[in-house]
């Protein structure tokens, strides 16, 4: 398979408000895409519509070939997603939500390994509701890993994690990376994105300003830092829209 993830065209709006206006992405087998934008900018519309849970107009979008609304159950069991919260019960622990999530898919992975490499095994028995903000946070990249998907969507994957915790994570999917897991992420976090991704879609109110590796990223901005880029990269339109007001 050429693309394991492939969107064309995809417009979204709520309303007057154009979420995401023509965002074309293309991502190989084993590649980690990093889908990047200020507060608002679509970025979790555009995971959504991908995902087929928000509707969209677009020419085309497939993950592993499948069409999301149409192929929905073949395709969640070769696809994770990281969800920002859970629905679950209220006393339920991590062991019950564990078993839960694996009992929807055919084939499963093995979850103490997972708990145990993310650093909440002394939490298998605890209620979910009793874990702190970075601990529940892990548990729910864990949960999007337990089909042993082909490819795994994270949404602002180590947001509220401690500085070693993240590194513990980024260490983590670079070895499921390695063994050819395909990765699409947001982040709001430039060390996390240079350390794991290897192109990027930067979004300024829907629409994409750059598209490219983390280098071509730098080398076409003024700045040699991939936040200082990142910034001029968002922030430039306004610059420019200023200027023009300016001269009106
Ligand atoms: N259900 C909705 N109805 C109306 N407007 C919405 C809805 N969901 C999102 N929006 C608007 O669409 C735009 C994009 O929102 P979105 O949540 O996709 O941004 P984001 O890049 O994920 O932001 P963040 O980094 O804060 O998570 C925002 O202006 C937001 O207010």
């Amino acid at each position: 398979m050429e693309e394991v993830i492939k969107v064309e065209q995809l417009f979204k709006s709520y309303g007057r408000l154009v979420a995401v206006n023509n965002l074309n992405i293309s991502v190989k087998p084993g590649m980690v895409f990093g889908l990047l934008g200020a507060n608002g900018a679509g970025k979790s519309t555009a995971i959504e519509c991908i995902l087929g849970t928000k509707r969209s107009d677009s020419k085309e979008i497939s993950i592993l070939g499948m069409n999301p609304q149409r192929e929905r159950k073949k395709l969640f069991e070769k696809v994770g997603v990281q969800f920002q919260e859970a629905n679950y019960q209220d006393k339920i622990t991590v062991s019950e939500l564990c078993e839960v999530t694996q009992s929807l898919y055919k084939e499963g992975t093995n979850y103490i390994e997972l708990l145990k490499q993310f650093g909440i095994i002394d939490k298998l028995n605890s209620p979910v509701q009793e874990l702190s903000g970075g601990q529940r946070q892990r548990l729910f990249v864990i949960l999007a890993l337990l089909s042993n998907p082909e490819v795994v969507f994270l949404d602002e994957l180590t947001t509220g994690l401690d500085t070693k915790a993240r590194r513990d994570v980024w260490k983590i999917l670079s070895g499921l990376k390695a063994k050819g897991l395909t990765i699409f992420l947001t982040s709001h976090y430039m060390d996390e994105v240079e350390a794991l991704c290897d192109c990027i879609c930067i979004l300024k109110h829907g629409r994409t300003v750059f598209y490219g590796t983390v280098q071509e990223a730098i080398n076409s901005s003024p700045y040699d830092k991939l936040e200082d880029a990142y910034l001029w990269y968002t922030e430039e339109e306004e610059k420019d829209d200023e200027d023009l007001s300016n001269n009106a």
